[in-house]
């Protein structure tokens, strides 16, 4: 099946990150959030990685204009009713996310695939919010997108083999690397990579190291390009939590319970990078 317009729900740090790479490789993009303020943002960032990749001579000024060119704005989910794919990336919380697919099930032509960009969350449950759980799959971009290589895809029990084959060779379209995966609980990324993160709050809440140490003890001693707490402000701590706590009540196991201190954070607002602070303080 042929991928020509794409709608890419949440225009967050995920949400306009996906926007970014498929406007630059051909695509036409609508990007959708509940509110004009969030788009507006979205764009923004997007404008701006532009102009940084124009001022690096990776990309010309034409190709810059008509990359902005495929991008449009939306805060009506029946744009949905023209597109070909939708890629979610909307909250970490599977009563948002169910209650949008069930939504744009309704919206979206029979032919559209509804992918997801969930970093933990189960994409059989998701799917079976729609009609079409054999056109629901899971698309898991990392974080920065438009650096990040990784395209971790996500069959649910119902996904069709001809979707998967359309995703992955999407994925490869825009100059990403697909791996295959199966529907569990934090899949691969982040049932490995959250657990690393939760020990380092654990780390720094008994008192073992200061936030500096542990970073650094990551960073020298085991050449991370981030320390595991930079990279929670950087990914962002309520999705962490949101992550944990998938991983917790999907195996049932309290190795993965969350950190009280992460909790804490979550509560308090302090929700990393986007929101200004998180272990760290961001200007
Ligand atoms: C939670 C999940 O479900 C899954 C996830 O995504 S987990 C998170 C996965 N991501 C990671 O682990 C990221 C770890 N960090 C890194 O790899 C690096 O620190 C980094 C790529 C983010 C930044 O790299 P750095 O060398 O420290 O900084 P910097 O030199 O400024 O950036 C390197 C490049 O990335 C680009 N970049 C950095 N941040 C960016 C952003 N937010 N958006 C777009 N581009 C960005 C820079 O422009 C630069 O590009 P060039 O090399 O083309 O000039
Ligand atoms: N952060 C990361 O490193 C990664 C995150 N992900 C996944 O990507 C998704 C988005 O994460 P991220 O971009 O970091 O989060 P952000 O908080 O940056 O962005 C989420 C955006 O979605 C909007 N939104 C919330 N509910 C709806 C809705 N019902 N309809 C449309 N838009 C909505 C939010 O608006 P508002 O601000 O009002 O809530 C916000 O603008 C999550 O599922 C996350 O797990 C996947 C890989 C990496």
């Amino acid at each position: 099946m042929d991928i020509n317009k794409v709608m890419i729900i949440g225009a967050g740090q995920m949400g306009s990150g996906i926007a970014q790479v498929c406007a630059m490789n051909g695509y036409e993009v609508i990007l959708h959030d509940l509110k004009q303020d969030f788009v507006n943002r979205g764009i923004k960032a997007i404008t701006q990685n532009l102009i940084k990749q124009v001022k690096k001579e990776r990309l010309t000024e034409q190709e810059k204009t008509d990359t902005l060119k495929r991008l449009t704005p939306s805060i009506d989910l029946q744009s949905a009713a023209s597109v070909d794919l939708v890629i979610e990336a909307a909250v970490e919380n599977m009563a948002i996310k169910a209650s949008l697919f069930a939504e744009l099930d309704q919206i979206a032509p029979v032919h559209t695939i509804l992918a997801s960009n969930t970093s933990s969350l189960p994409i059989t449950e998701i799917a079976a919010a729609t009609r079409r759980p054999e056109k629901v799959i899971g698309m898991h971009f990392m974080n920065p997108v438009p650096v990040m290589k990784l395209v971790e895809i996500i069959r649910g029990i119902a996904t069709d083999d001809e979707v998967y084959r359309t995703i992955e060779k999407l994925a490869v379209s825009l100059k990403k690397v697909p791996v295959e995966v199966n529907d569990f609980p934090g899949f691969v990324s982040n049932r490995i990579l959250m657990p690393m993160i939760n020990e380092a709050i654990y780390t720094l809440f008994e008192g073992v190291a200061s936030k500096e140490a542990i970073d650094d003890v990551m960073k020298l001693g085991m050449n991370h390009p981030m320390g595991p707490l930079t990279l929670a402000d950087f990914i962002g701590l309520d999705t962490c939590l949101s992550i944990m706590e998938t991983l917790h009540s999907g195996f049932g196991d309290d190795k993965y319970r969350p950190c009280p201190l992460l909790r804490k954070y979550v509560k308090a607002g302090w929700l990393g990078k986007k929101s200004g602070r998180g272990f760290y303080e961001y200007s």
